[in-house]
């Protein structure tokens, strides 16, 4: 099992950040995590990753049982691309460098990468469309294109879970459609790592995220595949207004119902 989280739970001082979690992840399926802003889903992405711990319950990432294991060696097969990742890259570096470290999981370190690591790290800028993009600085790029080598780079270490948390955020409709068109074909490849889809969008859980995790108020609303969750009543529940889903092309639509502003 990838991810195999049972009653977990997260108490910060005298609240309740995370209650009673259950959430199986098995091997070969892709999960969007869905839920409102301050819902929970950067605390059990952190729990994931092992940078903050269970206050109850069991929990067990890529079969590594937490407190049984070195976690920064769990951290090296999980890719996690976040903003606060963005944050911490430098801005002078290529776009080819910052991919090849994703090699080693570290920033800025590069200089052990041999041939084969540069051919390995063309080849993903390639196959996420950024191969041009390989001598321009970082901080030339637009939001959409560094979105591709920060998966390119988390991809360099040929990571078993990948995380992608909210990469959409700040693209304009064009570009986010360019965005997971290429993440779907990361999806679709054979060795593809298991991937958690990060949002608060539904446009965006694309088909090859079979499954969804709502999250609500630090509780699990709903986990299941997600032509159920995203059903017209369900999601209603979920943001507490009614709303109206809609398939198309694959994709569920969401639109807020009228009545909501009479
Ligand atoms: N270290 C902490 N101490 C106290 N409260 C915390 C801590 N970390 C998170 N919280 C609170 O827990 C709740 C969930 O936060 P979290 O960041 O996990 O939500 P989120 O779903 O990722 O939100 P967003 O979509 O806005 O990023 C919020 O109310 C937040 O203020």
């Amino acid at each position: 099992m990838v991810i195999d989280i049972n009653g977990v739970s997260w108490d910060r001082g005298d609240k309740t950040i995370l209650r009673e979690i259950d959430w199986e992840v098995q091997e070969g399926e892709h999960w969007c995590l869905l839920g409102l802003n301050g819902s929970g889903k950067t605390t059990l992405l952190n729990m994931i990753n092992g940078y903050i711990w269970p206050t109850a319950g069991q929990m067990a990432v890529l079969g590594k049982k937490f407190g049984e294991f070195d976690l920064r060696e769990l951290r090296k097969s999980i890719g996690w691309v976040s903003t606060s990742l963005q944050q911490k890259l430098h801005g002078s570096e290529t776009a080819f460098k910052i991919v090849l470290s994703g090699k080693f999981a570290t920033i800025g370190l590069y200089d052990h990468a041999d041939e084969a690591d540069s051919q390995k790290a063309e080849a993903l800028m390639r196959s996420l469309g950024c191969a041009a993009l390989m001598q321009r600085t970082y901080d030339t790029l637009s939001q959409g294109e560094r979105q591709r080598v920060l998966i390119a780079r988390a991809l360099m270490a040929s990571p078993k879970l990948l995380i992608l948390d909210e990469p959409c955020t700040g693209l304009d409709v064009f570009a986010r459609e360019q965005l997971l068109y290429m993440i779907s074909s990361v999806a679709e490849q054979e060795q593809a790592p298991t991937i958690i889809y990060v949002t608060h969008h539904v446009e965006e859980i694309l088909p090859c995220f079979s499954k969804t995790l709502l999250i609500k108020d630090g509780t699990v609303f709903a986990a299941s595949s997600t032509n159920d969750v995203l059903k017209t009543d369900t999601m209603s529940a979920f943001f507490g207004v009614p709303v109206r889903m809609e398939l198309h092309d694959g994709r569920n639509w969401l639109t807020v119902k009228e009545s909501l502003w009479k």
